[in-house]
């Protein structure tokens, strides 16, 4: 396997979940997510430089959390005001020279030793990699978005076997992540796989799972708590 870093963007402020805390450091299975992430990252790429990016305000807060734990060794810079702003200030501080860097979402606690595993070989062999997994719902094409009432007047379904559902990690090529992050911030950029798409370079959709969960609101702990419990339980049994 390639050498690799990895840059746990941890830097946003969990709008949409709410509560004291952004959610990155609330417990999870009585751990904060944030731990559970950079671990998960670790066990599954070893020797691999980690940097968490934190928000300014939260930087001693996390130092004196983490303490309290058992989390892999990491270092620690503040991110900026979009998750793109955050991953520059992750690839600014990277010290080794990595072949590969993997951008990972410090609220993806749930990602297996597996699925990274697979996003490496396949970024190690195409330059540039991403986790996804199918769309079980149906899918509408909003037309015409009424804000004003709760509904959507003008609407076609979509073609679901035409899209894909895109997770963490995104594993590219070092030079490739750092030549696109030169790009100007866009607000299509919502992830790393759109910023080097807009360099010119084609990304390969690897094989994610549905269980790699992005906890973005308060159900989704109560969803990861038990996904945790359910995965705990099962490797008691073995
Ligand atoms: N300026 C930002 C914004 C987001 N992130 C990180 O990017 C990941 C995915 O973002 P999201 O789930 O949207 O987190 P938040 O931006 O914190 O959530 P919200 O949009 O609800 O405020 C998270 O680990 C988040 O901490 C970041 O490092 N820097
Ligand atoms: C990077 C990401 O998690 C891939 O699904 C996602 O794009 C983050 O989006 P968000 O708007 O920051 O939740």
């Amino acid at each position: 396997m390639a050498r690799t870093g990895a840059i746990i963007v941890a830097g946003g402020s969990g709008t949409r979940c709410g509560g004291a805390l952004p959610k990155q450091f609330a417990l999870l299975g009585g751990m904060p997510v944030l731990a559970r992430t950079i671990n998960a990252v670790a066990a599954a790429l070893p020797g691999a430089e980690i940097v968490a990016v934190l928000p300014e305000r939260h930087a001693d807060f996390w130092k004196n959390l983490a303490a309290r734990f058992e989390v892999a060794p990491h270092t620690i810079v503040t991110g900026g005001a979009e998750r793109f702003d955050s991953v520059r200030r992750g690839l600014a501080a990277l010290r080794t020279d990595p072949e590969l860097i993997a951008v990972q979402d410090g609220v993806r606690p749930l990602v297996s030793a597996e699925l990274i595993r697979r996003v490496a070989e396949a970024a190690e062999r195409y330059g540039a990699a991403i986790p996804v997994v199918e769309a079980v719902d149906s899918l509408r094409e909003v037309e015409e978005q009424r804000t004003e009432t709760e509904g959507i007047a003008a609407s076609h379904v979509a073609d679901r076997r035409r899209f894909r559902i895109v997770q963490t990690p995104q594993i590219f090529r070092a030079d490739l992540l750092r030549g696109a992050y030169g790009a100007e911030y866009r607000a299509e950029f919502t992830d790393d796989a759109s910023v080097v798409e807009a360099a010119g370079h084609g990304v390969f959709l690897a094989r994610g799972e549905r269980g790699n969960l992005k906890i973005t609101t308060a159900e989704d702990f109560i969803l990861a708590e038990a996904l945790l419990a359910a995965r705990e339980e099962g490797a008691e049994r073995e």
